[in-house]
């Protein structure tokens, strides 16, 4: 950067922090000395794996308000390199934002959207909530990130879930009314993350606080619509500014017909700026980065579209072709309900709506690949399975040469019998494998390691 992009850089933050000032009076200057402290970390566990064992307790602490969610100092313990990581026993997000999900009430049967999901960190501990009756709608506008929306929630073994990628508002006109829940994690100027990411700093400007309000809304107003009377959304933001804040869910109270509930202040939860119902997270009173969330309940009546229920579809030759894998590597039974495009085949679950014409990367659990007359079962299928549903397996301790071998993506020496099996890592699925005269390497290209 040359020294008049700095000198820029430097006079828009003179704006943020003469705002933040306005903003917090006598409360600015301990905010100011919180920013130069070191970040705090966090991870929330997987409840479907169990992997509480997996974690190392000396480093780690309780999340003060949220079950099964962990602090933890980065200098001291590396969760994220962690083969346990890869297996998708627990889910990396810092203190603050792992609260949005915990301040929704959300029933196993709920049908939820998650309008702005990626990565994917409420849309995992959401989709962890739900039971077999319930669906999440995760969807991301942008492609790539809804493509790294799509890999965590495969590394979660989630199954209940359609993962797409659309602006939000095109949900308007094809699930109107559909949603019991809705999280709306907003697009936001970012300036509760300036501790955590530099970036924050360089894309801030008062401009941006403006652009994001008018997204925020447009946002806020398809929410009211996809809701049910009487569902429930939770608007959150990682900022500061008022204007993406209480004047949101201001414009939201004045325009529809919401009523707004109030959210538990504690352990430096405060309240928001002429508004007690909502909760703002500060550095200097909470551990964890800026947040700002308001719960929302819609009161009134709108026209419901009740979309199709997906039906399943498969070629004759693909249903082959899954049987065959399932009985000849795995002890469960085939899905139900499977669905095939193009050749790539799904388990889907008896609510699935029909989506039309948005685009999905995921319709549920991707189960491989179907080819000309065999099947390539997929990643996110063995990080659903346990050792008693495969009739091959290895399984090797984290620290073990084998799993690090196998996470570089090297072959590793056979020694049982010819076919699929998995890879575990103390117990917790990480891949599979083919054996012949070797263990030949499946493990995802994109994620190995070195
Ligand atoms: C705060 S992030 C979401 C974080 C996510 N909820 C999580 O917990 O991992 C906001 C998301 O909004 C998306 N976004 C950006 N512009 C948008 C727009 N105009 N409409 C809807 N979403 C947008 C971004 O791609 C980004 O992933």
């Amino acid at each position: 950067m040359n020294e008049s992009c700095i000198m820029e850089m430097v006079k828009i933050m003179d704006k943020f922090y003469t705002r933040m000032k306005d903003l917090l009076q006598d409360d600015y200057e301990p905010f100011i000395e919180a920013l130069s402290e070191k970040e705090v970390k966090g991870l929330y566990l997987n409840t479907n794996k169990d992997g509480y064992k997996a974690l190392d307790h000396k480093h780690i602490k309780p999340h003060p308000l949220v079950t099964g969610g962990y602090l933890y100092d980065d200098e001291a313990y590396s969760p994220g390199k962690s083969p346990y990581f890869l297996c998708g026993l627990y889910y990396i997000q810092e203190p603050s934002a792992m609260l949005v999900a915990n301040m929704i009430d959300i029933k196993e049967d709920d049908y939820v959207l998650d309008m702005c999901a990626a990565p994917g960190g409420k849309s995992c501990r959401i989709a962890n909530r739900l039971g077999p009756d319930g669906l999440l709608i995760a969807n991301d506008i942008s492609a790539s990130r809804a493509k790294i929306l799509s890999e965590n929630i495969e590394r979660f073994g989630i199954d209940n879930t359609i993962v797409t990628n659309t602006d939000p508002l095109r949900f308007v006109g094809v699930l109107d009314g559909f949603f019991d829940k809705i999280i709306l994690d907003a697009p936001c100027s970012g300036e509760g993350m300036l501790r955590k990411t530099e970036e924050a700093s360089k894309t801030w400007s008062p401009d941006k606080v403006y652009e994001c309000a008018v997204i925020q809304k447009r946002l806020i107003e398809a929410a009211y619509t996809l809701l049910k009377p009487g569902g429930q959304i939770i608007y959150s933001t990682c900022t500061y500014s008022l204007e993406e804040n209480e004047e949101i869910v201001r414009y939201a109270l004045d325009h529809f017909d919401f009523s707004l509930e109030t959210l538990p202040h504690r352990d430096g939860l405060m309240p928001g700026i002429d508004m007690n119902e909502a909760i703002r997270c500060y550095p200097h009173h909470f551990a964890g980065e800026g947040q700002f969330m308001a719960l929302l309940t819609k009161r009134g009546e709108t026209p419901i579209k009740k979309p199709k229920v997906l039906k399943p579809k498969i070629s004759p030759e693909a249903l082959k072709n899954v049987q065959n894998f399932y009985k000849e590597n795995l002890n469960i039974k085939v899905p139900k309900l499977l669905y095939e495009n193009k050749g790539h085949v799904y388990a889907l679950k008896r609510q699935f709506p029909d989506l039309g014409k948005i685009r999905i990367l995921r319709n549920g659990l991707y189960l491989g690949e179907s080819r000309k007359n065999y099947f390539i079962p997929s990643y996110s299928l063995a990080l659903t399975l346990r050792k008693e549903d495969v009739k091959r397996c290895y399984d090797f301790p984290e620290d073990s040469n084998e799993v690090a071998a196998y996470i570089r993506g090297e072959t590793l020496e056979a020694i049982g019998s010819k076919g699929y099996g998995v890879i575990f890592v103390d117990g917790y699925p990480l891949s599979f494998y083919k054996e012949s005269n070797a263990v030949k390497n499946l493990f995802p290209k994109g994620l190995r390691r070195s």
